[in-house]
């Protein structure tokens, strides 16, 4: 977590711009540009919608990554909107990270694994590569800890073989969350509280040198009060704070996630800052696909620089 603390301090900026392209959020024109191109490498006509999906993916996340890269210190892509592709979106989630990685910025892979500890084991070698070789490019993933310690655990060994970070679900942001972390246990305390305690219990052995260990917690922008109690109670850990923007989560809701001097958590907004361009009111479907991705790029750097705005004004 050190890393990713020195690259907020150096942006001045506690934000993180979330890669989650889908058909709808690349301009149709940037889709469509790259038709012939992708005719030539598939076998069969019913492959090349994913795969003309796949490149524009990443030239629509290199515009971005181009966008904001100096502005925000990290990218979380997440991986769904990925291997929705197939193998080809697979590729260029590993692409993406690589490109992210060489313009400095650090690479949260929000991929939310959750298994038995031999399966965790396999899981978590998505932080440590294979013998020499890293395919990855990435400094951190999300854990679903719904299997409890030997789900994560394997996590936390590779996470501190590789000097890299993970996050856990705590208090998620999407509605129905409630229906099972904020469930009461027979001891008084909320699901949610108990994740919480045994979040800082498995990083404990791992805290950096700013005070934070490499086990971050996953806390919604759209539980303002339950985070800030969350902060207090777990003094040794960072928070990933989606579900800014798009899920209606604002710069005052995750004031309390963060310490009296402004540390300790980063905030993510995704459809908030990709989908930027369709409501810049500059958008038209006779640009061309280059123009398109200069406004793609042009409306995330904006958003990234309000949203970084925004948060400063109440840090
Ligand atoms: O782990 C996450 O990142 C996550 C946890 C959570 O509680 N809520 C949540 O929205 N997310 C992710 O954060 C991103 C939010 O996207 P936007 O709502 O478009 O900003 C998506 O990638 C979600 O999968």
């Amino acid at each position: 977590m050190d890393r990713l603390i020195e690259a907020i301090n150096t942006t001045q900026n506690p934000s993180v711009v979330g890669l989650d392209p889908t058909e709808a959020l690349v301009p149709a024109q940037v889709v469509a540009s790259f038709a012939d191109e992708v005719r030539e490498s598939v076998e069969s006509e019913e492959e090349l919608q994913a795969a003309q999906l796949a490149v524009a993916y990443y030239e629509f996340n290199r515009t971005i990554i181009d966008a904001v890269a100096g502005i925000v210190p990290a990218v979380k892509p997440q991986i769904a909107m990925y291997e929705a592709l197939g193998p080809a979106g697979v590729d260029v989630y590993a692409m993406t990270c690589e490109y992210a990685r060489e313009r400095g910025l650090y690479v949260l892979a929000d991929v939310k694994r959750g298994d038995i500890g031999s399966t965790a084991a396999a899981y978590a070698r998505m932080l440590t590569g294979v013998g020499e070789h890293d395919p990855w490019s990435i400094d951190a993933v999300t854990v679903n800890p719904y299997l409890g310690t030997d789900g994560i655990t394997p996590f936390v060994d590779a996470a501190t073989e590789a000097d890299k970070d993970l996050f856990v679900l705590v208090r998620t942001s999407n509605p129905s969350s409630s229906e099972l972390q904020m469930l009461d246990l027979a001891d008084g305390k909320k699901v949610y509280e108990h994740v919480a305690d045994l979040v800082e219990g498995w990083g404990a052995e791992t805290i950096g040198k700013y005070g934070y260990s490499r086990v971050g917690a996953v806390v919604g922008a759209t539980h303002s009060e339950e985070g800030k109690a969350l902060r207090k109670r777990m003094p040794h850990t960072f928070f990933l704070v989606p579900g800014y923007g798009a899920q209606g989560g604002t710069a005052a809701d995750v004031r309390g996630m963060f310490d009296a001097d402004g540390s300790g958590a980063i905030v993510n907004s995704s459809r908030g800052i990709i989908g930027a361009w369709r409501k810049s009111g500059q958008y038209s479907e006779g640009m061309s696909a280059d123009e398109a991705l200069e406004l793609v790029g042009e409306s995330a750097r904006a958003a990234t620089i309000d949203m970084r705005d925004n948060l400063r004004a109440v840090l």
